[in-house]
């Protein structure tokens, strides 16, 4: 007998263009959410937009709140459910970075309230999965939360993002070749469930960005507007897989650890593309495809050694070492990389 049942939640309304911002309202409505909105923002996404969408649901008479959050913690999660509660919210809007939209989407999912995404930066492929990511402790969960009921992506307010945050989301998606391959491996090696779709979504959608890379670049608008569609189609297949497996594998292992070896110093998309060079020379060796991975990386301007990302070398290889450790998903670290056989990939990749 055929028992399988899956659900697939995905975003209702995904609006992304020049000016869109003032649109948000009107997504809203269109969705039938009512009551007070809470949004959820940090510092200067609130200035480059939060203010703007605040003024938007003020001016329609639905009395919206603010609260200000800065980490992604399950603390900042519970402090937004008590700012809902006080507020008796309706809705939840989370407008910034990947952090401030991983922390709406889970405190949203607790409340069983309906959640709007507003990204201010193209820089993760966060903004329609209906996973978070909060690091706890030696460990880093991703947690299945609230997808977004509509996600509105403004391109002007992307492009005029500092252009690393956008690099950064294109590692991300790069990333995607590799995170595939580990899933493929895991379900080789570990009969992990595994999806066609998903994975081959996940692929494809890092292609499309690699062959239009020519036209992601600084000051362009469009480059905003390639990025974003990538950003969405690689969170589609998270949602697809119900997992974040399409896009997080041993490349994102290594970067969930050197967020806790040194916090804030490099963009989760930075880490991850260089973590993705090194985690393809381990799939394929010395002749295989990490230098198309690096050269793609380079091409659109995003860090490709231990330098470039403000790293220490040894913290590089402590990082690779490590990672296999911060959660039980099975990749090509395996059981974990030796330290000289981490010092051999990280030299013969240029990284260190
Ligand atoms: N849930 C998921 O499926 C995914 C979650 N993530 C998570 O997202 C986080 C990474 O997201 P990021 O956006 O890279 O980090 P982030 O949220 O820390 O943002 C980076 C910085 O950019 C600033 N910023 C945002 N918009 C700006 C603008 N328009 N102008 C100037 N500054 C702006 C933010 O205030 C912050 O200081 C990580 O915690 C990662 O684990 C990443 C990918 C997928
Ligand atoms: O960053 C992600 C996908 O790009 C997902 O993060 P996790 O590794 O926490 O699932
Ligand atoms: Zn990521």
């Amino acid at each position: 007998m055929f028992e399988k049942s899956t659900w697939i939640r995905l975003p209702r309304n995904v609006v992304v263009g020049h000016g869109v911002l003032d649109e948000t309202v009107d997504a809203v409505a269109e969705l039938h959410l009512t009551g007070r909105p809470l949004v959820v923002t940090s510092p200067t996404p609130r200035e480059v937009a939060g203010t703007r969408v605040v003024e938007g649901f003020a001016a329609e008479g639905t009395d919206p709140e603010t609260v200000l959050v800065e980490e992604a913690s399950f603390e900042a999660v519970q402090r937004v459910i008590r700012e809902a509660d006080a507020a008796e919210a309706g809705f939840l809007v989370g407008v910034g970075g990947g952090k401030v939209i991983d922390i709406t989407k889970m405190a949203a999912d607790e409340l069983g309230l309906g959640f709007v995404s507003v990204p201010t930066a193209a820089s993760h492929d966060g903004i329609v999965s209906g996973r978070g990511s909060v690091p706890d402790g030696n460990t880093r969960h991703s947690v299945a939360a609230e997808p977004p009921l509509a996600v509105v992506a403004d391109t002007e307010i992307l492009a005029d993002a500092p252009w690393r945050l956008t690099t950064a989301g294109c590692a991300d998606i790069i990333s995607n070749y590799t995170a595939v391959k580990d899933w493929e491996l895991a379900k080789r090696l570990k009969n992990v469930e595994y999806s066609e779709y998903a994975g081959a979504l996940s692929r494809m959608t890092a292609e499309m960005l690699v062959e239009n890379s020519d036209s992601i670049k600084k000051n362009l608008e469009e480059s905003a507007w390639i990025v974003v569609k990538a950003l969405v189609s690689s969170g589609v297949a998270m949602s697809i897989a119900g997992s974040s497996r399409p896009a997080s594998g041993a490349e994102h292992l290594f970067s969930h650890q050197l967020d806790r070896l040194v916090p804030g110093t490099a963009l989760h998309g930075h880490q991850v593309g260089v973590g993705s060079i090194m985690t393809e020379y381990l799939h394929s060796g010395a002749k295989g495809e990490w230098r198309s991975v690096r050269n793609a990386l380079a091409s659109i301007g995003a860090p490709t050694t231990a330098e470039e990302l403000g790293i220490e070398d040894e913290t590089i290889i402590q990082a690779l070492t490590t990672a296999h450790e911060i959660r039980d998903r099975y990749t090509i670290l395996g059981d974990g990389v030796n330290e000289p056989a981490a010092r051999e990939v990280a030299r013969a990749t240029g990284v260190i």
